[in-house]
């Protein structure tokens, strides 16, 4: 058994040749909601990388659910992902998008039609992500991420490109996520979500 979802000590990482990270700690416990904030720059979406597996320490230890982050499958049921850059399947609508999210996972935490209404994209859901608004298309990411069943979040940017109302609507979503049990770690420049969430730098000195 684990005591933290999340423990990382003397995490240092190099990018480039310079240090981005350097000896960070950070423990997170089931159930909570932290935020990640700093300047451009300053290694937020380099420590998710890091959380999620796909950035290698220079030195240091990262510890997901008891161990080191690995690139399997038992990892990404546990973790759901939301990275800089989501890829599209090119000709497939938004609707269709959320449909292949539900088929892979039977157990999804809501319906594709509810997804729908929860993420406002009814009006738009036979439209292909290309033909969508920033926004919108931050809505789909959002809303493939948050229908497949998972027990960790790594949210990287959320509020990219949404409304003040819908950042609001976010906050909202997190917290019924972790009343679920789940677990929330994010980067984020919005004030009103870090507001949520315990924050940390990733110096990892609490901000
Ligand atoms: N592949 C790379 N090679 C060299 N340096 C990199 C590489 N990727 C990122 N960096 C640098 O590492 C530092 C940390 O980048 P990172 O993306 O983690 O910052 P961030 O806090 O998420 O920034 P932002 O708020 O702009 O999203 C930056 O100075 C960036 O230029």
């Amino acid at each position: 058994m684990y005591d933290s979802i999340i423990s990382v000590s003397g995490l240092t990482v190099e990018l480039g040749g310079n240090p981005v990270l350097r000896d960070m700690s950070l423990t997170v416990a089931a159930g909570e909601i932290v935020a990640v904030v700093g300047p451009n720059g300053s290694g937020k979406s380099t420590l998710l990388r890091c959380l999620a597996g796909l950035q290698p320490a220079a030195s240091g230890e990262v510890r997901m659910f008891g161990k080191p982050p690995v690139d399997d499958g038992p990892f990404w049921r546990r973790v759901a992902l939301l990275g800089d850059e989501p890829a599209w399947y090119p000709g497939l609508t938004a609707r269709e998008h959320l449909e292949l999210m539900a088929a892979v996972h039977p157990t999804a935490r809501m319906t594709v039609e509810a997804a729908l209404e929860v993420f406002s994209l009814v009006e738009r859901a036979d439209a292909v992500p290309l033909n969508l608004s920033t926004g919108q298309r931050q809505r789909l990411s959002l809303a493939a991420t948050l229908l497949r069943p998972s027990t960790l979040l790594l949210l990287d940017e959320p509020e990219r490109g949404l409304d003040a109302d819908f950042r609001g609507r976010l906050a909202g979503l997190l917290a019924a996520y972790t009343d679920e049990g789940g677990t929330v770690v994010m980067a984020t420049h919005d004030p009103g979500l870090a507001a949520c969430a315990r924050q940390v730098s990733p110096s990892g000195v609490t901000a």
